[in-house]
């Protein structure tokens, strides 16, 4: 298991840098910053590292650190020195190499790559190369920019390199120049010393390019002599080197703060600035000559790069502000709210005001929930909160800095900074040196909010936002039976769908007796619009829709509020497309159907055709033995209506619509208007419950207190019960159709969800509908929980649809049924994808493309459309979808037998059957049939397999063993029992 910085420094109690620091002087090479981890393996070289160093005794990979300076210097500037002499032509050979490089190194533009860039080129190259020991160099990018800043030391002299100039005699000049002139000759001479040494003695470039593919820390560890051979190497070298080679090496000697020993004088801080993760500098990057390089480094850039080759730093999707952050308790409320047992007891309180207020929010119980939930939190008291938000309201008394905190995800800056008790311009601070430009209504991501709490000194807990939606959508989805009061019946929710101008406007306003086709624009219904009427004493509410896709969209939403459809045909016209989609909505909604056939008026109209079209599309007539009620009307006459009327309240009577009405309201915006005088207004369809003046509700995004309310006609009226129509102003802004409204108790909640919502935006609330849309979630759905499959073909001809019907038709089985929710000829429309998406069918385009519209739709819906030129692609993907709803099938697969040669009956164990394996295997997770004359008694799972005392996992043929079965102890002797484990295995539609 990984171990992370922090951890290991608290555990040490170190700071998380200095035991990066160490870390890396140890020879590991671990990322500057306090959240990276190391290995078990990695700890254990560091702690002996660090114990190594309370001994006194400076570890390897150290000394070959603190030995560089001591040759390097001397080799590097004697290869500058010697002109014309081989090393001359060494420099020569090197300088085009340079210019290769810097042509080849342009993309050195990250931070960390700046830095090392700066580090090697700062460094003279045998330093590079000892710092290969001390693991230092293993962030350069590439040979090719290790050997460009290697050659452009060797070029370009630095002041560093002048200063060490100074230290070294030249004889000793003259000895390093004649190393270099004749490697080979050195090798030979020095045929004796270890590797390291040989490394040393090699030209500064070839030595970069042994830097870069050194494995460096394994091999400083692995080979210490080797690091004590290079010391032996440097010692010759320089011999008035400022290290002894007599002298015992210890890390102060090499790691002087001063700078003032080796490294030739004040170490000056070379790292960019803007990084965190480097603002350490590491010490043996101080012991190397200072920066001048640095100012010439072609490829510099700032830390930005850094920024733009690791990719953004993660935010939230949304920006969400602090105040909005601060609601996320509301989940926590809630859920407190969906406690059955305070609901009842709520409802009982409620009950005796005469208003039942059980499932919703109240604000002082929000208050109670966030004041317990943070004594929970804090252990602290009431009193001592309330002095607490006094102090801060009155910003006199000083901010409680937490050394834990915990703050929920998404944050913003502020959030973290009032959850950890810090001013937030110290966060803004830290995210500045980090290349950040934050305010202090900016998000944080988590990583970085661990970062600046790491910087802090704060040990910091992210909880994940939990979700409100899934506590309000637990709410609404209800039953009725579960608020534990006596159900009242409601009056049916007819919505009217058929072709387009085949009557359905002038229906329902003939229904209503009034007349509003007249006042639509075009004669063309725009908009959903619900009514209620009376008829013999009882109600039914119509809603009258522009067409199926907004039907289908409500119920895409969630919003599924019909009881009953009524299907307009125009006796005239007879199915149209619309007609048979309007079907397919109304099947998919699982809805009792009534057919109106309308403009039965109309001369030469032919009844007979329209019930076999009827009868075509899955719609049997109940004169035909069919359970469909078809009721000839017209509605421009008024013909018909009552009879209409009657079977619809008679199939509402069957279908007991019951609700409950004490309760606060709940249902369905239906449109949503912007109104002159009386401001934004809800047309919604009261589903359960009352709503009353004065409610505060939450409708969509938008929220607000019910001001006032107006019946279908206009009317004001001061409360609405189960399936009303009703007007609702005092919101705070249009509400879109399709949004659930929802009744609170406290209008901060409502608005708090409505804002919460706002910011989450449309797609995230879709997003959580979930369901298998895509042809693979059907494959991979072997639960057998789903055995529908439903699909929705759309084809370029009738024969192409037939075709593919027909295909499909034979793949029969009696587990996994084909449900065509919608065929159509042409292109996939928007209705086509509301009702995927209502049902979680899968669209089929044979040969056809969606509409732009609906494909737009169906990205935003996340539904798949997918699209075939050849029939057998349809039908293997099809079969391979109804395969995978399939259960898999469970078989036996024997494995091996064994004969029971003795039983030995123990105490409060059970009956151990004494056996031998007689072939195969018997596994310890196997089941074992016990056979006794040549018939099965029964199986058992195995409870335990022993080979003599020792637990087995398996015994092969031959072996003896005692085995135990689970809940059976009459085994006896000459019994068999077959081992034999179960596969799954997937179901074909033919077998
Ligand atoms: N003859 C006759 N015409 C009718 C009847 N019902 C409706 N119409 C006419 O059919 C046309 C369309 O009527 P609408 O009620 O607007 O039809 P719709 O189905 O609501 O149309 P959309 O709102 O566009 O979907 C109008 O001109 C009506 O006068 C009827 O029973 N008999």
């Amino acid at each position: 298991m990984k171990i992370r910085i922090f951890a290991l420094a608290k555990e040490l109690g170190l700071d998380s840098k200095d035991l990066i620091q160490h870390c890396n002087d140890a020879g590991l090479n671990v990322k500057s910053s306090a959240l990276a981890s190391i290995s078990p393996d990695e700890r254990d070289l560091v702690l002996n590292y660090l114990k190594s160093l309370e001994s006194g005794s400076a570890p390897v990979a150290t000394e070959a650190v603190a030995a560089a300076p001591v040759r390097e210097r001397g080799a590097t500037r004697e290869i500058r020195e010697i002109k014309g002499g081989p090393a001359a032509k060494q420099v020569q050979r090197r300088a085009p190499r340079k210019e290769k490089a810097k042509e080849g190194e342009p993309d050195l533009t990250t931070v960390d790559e700046v830095a090392e860039e700066s580090s090697v080129e700062k460094q003279p190259v045998e330093t590079a190369e000892v710092d290969v020991k001390s693991n230092d160099v293993t962030q350069v990018e590439s040979p090719e920019e290790r050997s460009a800043s290697s050659a452009e030391s060797d070029v370009l002299p630095t002041s560093a390199e002048d200063e060490s100039a100074t230290e070294v005699s030249s004889s000793e000049e003259q000895a390093v120049a004649a190393e270099e002139a004749s490697p080979s000759e050195n090798l030979s001479k020095d045929s004796e010393q270890s590797v390291p040494s040989q490394q040393v003695l090699e030209p500064p470039v070839e030595s970069k390019a042994e830097t870069t593919e050194a494995p460096s820390a394994q091999e400083s560890e692995s080979k210490p002599q080797e690091a004590a051979s290079a010391e032996t190497a440097e010692g010759d070298s320089s011999s008035d080197a400022p290290v002894s080679q007599d002298s015992p090496i210890s890390r102060d000697d090499y790691i002087d703060p001063t700078g003032g020993r080796s490294s030739g004088g004040a170490i000056r801080e070379m790292r960019p600035q803007g990084s965190m993760r480097h603002r350490q500098p590491r010490k043996d990057k101080k012991r190397g000559p200072s920066l001048p390089a640095l100012a010439s480094t072609p490829n510099y850039k700032p830390p930005v790069a850094k920024k733009a080759e690791e990719g953004p730093v993660q935010k939230p999707d949304l920006a969400l502000t602090g105040d909005v952050l601060k609601k996320n308790k509301l989940a926590d409320i809630l859920k407190k709210n969906r406690d059955d047992s305070r609901r009842k007891s709520e409802e009982e309180d409620d009950s005796k005001k005469g208003r039942s207020g059980s499932r919703t929010m109240n604000l002082e119980e929000a208050r109670k929930s966030r004041r317990s939930k943070r004594q929970r939190r804090t252990g602290e008291d009431d009193e001592n909160v309330i002095v607490k938000t006094v102090k801060r309201h009155r910003k006199s008394g000083p901010i409680e800095r937490k050394s834990e905190a915990t703050v929920t995800s998404p944050m913003t800056v502020r959030s973290l900074a009032e959850a950890m008790g810090r001013p937030a311009r110290d966060l803004i601070t830290i995210m500045f040196k980090h290349g950040e430009m934050v305010t202090i209504n900016d998000a944080l991501d988590d990583e970085m909010a661990l970062e600046i709490a790491m910087e802090l000194g704060v040990d910091l807990t992210i909880e994940p936002e939990e979700d409100f939606e899934d506590a309000i959508t637990e709410i609404l989805e209800r039953s009725d039976a579960d608020f534990g009061i006596d159900l009242v019946a409601r009056p049916p929710i007819v919505t009217v769908l058929g072709h387009v101008d085949h009557g359905k406007t002038t229906l329902v306003d003939r229904i209503r007796s009034s007349n509003v086709v007249d006042g639509e624009a075009g004669g063309i219904t725009q908009h959903i619009a619900a009514y209620q009427v009376g008829h013999n004493g009882q109600k039914v509410t119509f809603v009258d829709t522009p067409g199926h896709a907004a039907f289908g969209e409500m119920r895409a939403r969630g919003a599924n509020v019909t009881d009953m459809v009524v299907l307009v045909v125009a006796a005239d016209d007879g199915v149209m497309p619309q007609t048979v989609e309007c079907i397919s909505h109304a099947k998919a909604a699982g809805v009792p159907i009534v057919v109106a056939m309308n403009k039965c008026d109309l001369p030469d109209i032919n009844e007979q055709r329209i019930l076999t079209e009827l009868s075509q599309h899955g719609i049997l007539p109940s004169e035909w033995g069919g359970d469909v009620e078809v009721v000839r009307v017209s509605a421009l006459q008024g013909t018909g209506i009552d009879d209409l009327l009657e079977t619809l309240l008679l199939t509402a009577e069957l279908q007991e619509f019951r609700t409950v009405d004490s309760i606060p309201a709940d249902g369905v915006c239906l449109e949503g208007f912007m109104d002159e005088g009386r401001g934004p207004l809800a047309w919604a369809l009261v589903r359960r419950g009352t709503l009353r003046i004065g409610d505060n509700i939450c409708c969509g995004t938008s929220f607000g207190r019910v001001r006032a309310m107006y019946d279908d006609a206009g009317r004001e009226i001061q409360e609405a019960g189960p399936s009303t129509p009703v007007k609702i102003a005092g919101l705070d802004q249009v509400p879109s159709a399709g949004s659930r409204f929802l009744v609170m108790d406290d209008i901060e909640q409502a608005r708090e969800v409505a804002e919460l919502r706002e910011a989450r935006g449309r797609s995230a609330v879709l997003a959580q509908r979930g369901g298998p849309v895509s042809l693979e979630d059907f494959f991979k759905h072997r639960d057998g929980m789903i055995q529908d499959l439903p699909l929705i073909i759309k084809a370029d001809t009738p024969g192409s649809i037939e075709a593919i019907r027909s295909e499909l038709g034979k793949f029969t089985h009696d587990e996994v049924k084909l449900k065509i929710l919608h065929e159509g000829v042409g292109g996939v429309n928007e209705s086509d994808v509301y009702l995927a998406a209502s049902s979680g069918a899968i669209v089929i385009a044979f040969h056809v493309i969606a509409e732009d519209r609906a494909e737009a739709l169906a990205a935003q819906e996340g539904i798949q459309i997918r699209r075939y030129k050849i029939i057998y692609n349809v039908t293997d993907d099809i079969r391979q979808a109804m395969e995978g709803l399939l259960k898999p099938e469970r078989v036996e697969v024997p494995t091996g037998r064994a004969l029971v040669l003795r039983t030995f009956s123990i105490s409060k164990v059970g009956t151990v059957a004494g056996c031998r394996v007689l072939n195969g295997t018997i596994d310890r997770s196997n089941r074992v049939h016990v056979i006794r004359d040549q018939t099965i008694l029964n199986n058992y799972s195995i409870a335990s397999l022993k080979r003599e005392k020792d637990d087995a996992k398996e015994v092969r043929e031959g072996f003896e063993c005692g085995i135990r079965l689970d809940g059976f102890n009459d085994v006896k002797e000459g019994d068999l029992l077959e081992a034999y484990r179960i596969e799954e295995r997937k179901r074909s539609l033919d077998e």
